[in-house]
């Protein structure tokens, strides 16, 4: 059987739209120690349906980690509810992908063996686990670096493996925990393309945790943005489609309404 039968890589536009979707209802995270205890997460409920990019924006403290790692499962809630697809979260699980801002990759592998990783784990065989890395290299542009060690690579590279990575799992949520916040503006605003680029051909669901309200704006449908002490939603916005179809796109009267709205939101001036 030959790799592409065996994989069932469809073309894009006929690839079925997963159902996913993620409800979080009244979700509380404190942390306690023998002294203290704080309130991160304070009843936050939200939803992101299936292909949906919603991003988290909100000032430092206001609990984006908290609640992503939560979502990922690598955090406990300690009061409220979270489902994907109607299933209860209660831990870690291959339904989500997750890429953070630091370089989380394996150094003493190739960018094909990092990408194939989980499959290697899953006893995925060799010739369909060559076909799924080839795919994803491709569709992060790094097809000639399959050989090349994390080392060997610029931090936007080495972003592009682990999101070529976390894709290559299949999963049906992307986590992303300010993947380009480490990178210089030049290549975080590439990597904000190539990301919508990935977006639109896998028709991936994400969930985007941000300060940065511009980067919010320009990649989401959605912005729940956030207030601290205690880490609430304080509002829901949605981005029109079609803002981003104008040239110059962070400059447009529309866009800077809305940063201008999310900047008043959080209250201060800083991003
Ligand atoms: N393991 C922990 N134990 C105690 N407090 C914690 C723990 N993790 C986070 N916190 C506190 O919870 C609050 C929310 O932290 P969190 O990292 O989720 O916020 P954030 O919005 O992602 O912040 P930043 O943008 O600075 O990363 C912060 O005040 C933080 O100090």
């Amino acid at each position: 059987m030959r790799a592409q039968q065996a994989l069932h890589i469809e073309p894009s536009h006929e690839k079925e739209i997963k159902m996913s979707k993620i409800t979080a209802s009244d979700v509380t995270k404190v942390y306690s120690s023998k002294k203290s205890q704080f309130v991160a997460l304070d009843r936050v409920s939200f939803h992101v349906d299936a292909h949906e990019f919603v991003s988290f924006v909100g000032p430092s403290g206001c609990g984006k980690s908290s609640l992503l790692r939560i979502v990922a499962g690598l955090e406990t809630m300690t009061t409220g509810s979270l489902s994907i697809s109607g299933h209860e979260i209660d831990g870690p699980g291959a339904d989500r992908g997750m890429v953070f801002q630091s370089y989380t990759l394996f150094p003493w592998l190739s960018v094909r063996e990092n990408i194939e990783f989980g499959l290697t784990l899953k006893g995925v065989p060799i010739f369909e686990k060559r076909a799924i890395s080839d795919h994803f290299m491709e569709l992060v542009g790094l097809q000639k670096f399959a050989r090349a060690l994390p080392k060997e690579l610029s931090g936007g590279m080495k972003q592009r493996v682990a999101i070529a990575r976390a894709l290559a799992n299949n999963p049906e949520v992307l986590l992303m925990d300010e993947p380009f916040g480490a990178l210089d503006p030049q290549t975080k605003n590439s990597m904000q393309e190539l990301l919508l680029r990935i977006w639109e051909k896998e028709k991936t669901t994400v969930i985007f945790i941000t300060h940065d309200i511009e980067e919010a704006i320009f990649l989401s449908q959605r912005v729940y943005v956030m207030q601290a002490h205690p880490g609430t939603i304080r509002k829901e916005i949605v981005i029109p489609a079609g803002l981003r179809d104008v040239e110059d796109v962070k400059d447009s009267e529309s866009f800077l309404k809305l940063k201008k709205q999310i900047i008043s939101l959080i209250g201060h001036h800083e991003e």
